[in-house]
């Protein structure tokens, strides 16, 4: 069952370990209470399956995408939706759309992403989940997501729903940061300081998320320095391979419903 959320702020403890500062997590105390904002509302109740994998009546089929800054997640995930049908969802363009979009928190994401750290994983949960269930697809990749462990923890807690598959784009930092430099898009975090500061903060919380996928046989590395093109080659397969499966169940699962 969903669980019905009235307030973020419920959900976000003010409470935080040192730690989780340490470790480059914004403290939640920083994030005023969001009820009635555009994550507060639209959250409602819905019935799960038993593996709690249903999602508006439908199975979703999520990928994760990890990787650091640069390595290519984004080019990849438009290639996949070019070629398998999926709905791209990058958690850095949803928390980026927020800021525009001059919410009360608005400025605090900002700052955090500045600062290259990572927003309260409810936040982005919320906006992850609010994203899934406006689509009509039910293909997901989550682009940059989860960059921790509290990130992947809160995902489960919010969603109740697992990926079904991880890739995870293994780039050297040398490649990352020539990339990022080179992007041009503008963005406030494409500079060397925050680049450093980002580099270790994904040093410190991406291996034990890509551990904890790879010992569920859930994860695929993918070597992600060559073209985007040789790299897709690499991805083409992982998709291919669960394809039908996706497929089966969906047309079993609307079947179900007829
Ligand atoms: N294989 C590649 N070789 C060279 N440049 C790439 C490659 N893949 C992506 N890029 C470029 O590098 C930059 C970062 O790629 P992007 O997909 O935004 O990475 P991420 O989402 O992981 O930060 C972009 O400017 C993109 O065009
Ligand atoms: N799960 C996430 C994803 C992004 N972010 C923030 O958004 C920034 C940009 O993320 P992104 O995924 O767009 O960055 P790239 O890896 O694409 O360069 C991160 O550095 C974090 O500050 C976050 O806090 N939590
Ligand atoms: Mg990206």
């Amino acid at each position: 069952m969903w669980r019905r959320v009235t307030s973020l702020s419920s959900l976000i403890s003010s409470k935080r370990s040192s730690t989780l500062n340490q470790m480059g997590i914004e403290d939640l105390s920083a994030f005023p209470d969001v009820t009635g904002n555009s994550i507060g509302q639209n959250v409602v109740a819905r019935e799960v399956g038993k593996d709690g994998r249903f999602f508006k009546g439908k199975t979703p089929f999520i990928t994760f995408v990890l990787g650091g800054p640069g390595s290519g997640k984004g080019t990849q995930c438009e290639k996949i939706v070019e070629n398998f049908g999926f709905t791209h969802l990058s958690a850095g363009d949803l928390l980026r759309r927020e800021i525009i979009s001059n919410t009360e928190y608005g400025a605090k994401i900002l700052d955090t992403i500045k600062e290259g750290k990572i927003v309260p994983s409810e936040v982005t949960v919320k906006l992850i989940r609010k994203e899934m269930e406006s689509s009509d697809n039910y293909k997901f990749l989550i682009d940059g997501f989860p960059r921790s462990e509290e990130n992947r923890i809160a995902f489960e807690r919010i969603t109740e729903a697992d990926p079904d598959i991880v890739l995870f784009f293994d780039c050297p930092e040398e490649v990352m940061v020539k990339r990022v430099l080179n992007r041009n898009q503008g963005r406030v975090d494409d500079n060397i300081d925050t680049i450093r500061k980002r580099l270790k903060i994904f040093e410190s919380l991406n291996l034990p998320v890509v551990n904890y996928y790879s010992k569920r046989g859930k994860l695929y590395t993918i070597n992600a320095v060559g073209t985007a093109d040789e790299i897709f080659e690499q991805v083409r397969p992982v998709f291919a391979a669960h394809e039908d499966h996706v497929e089966f169940e969906w047309v079993q699962e609307a079947w179900m419903r007829f």
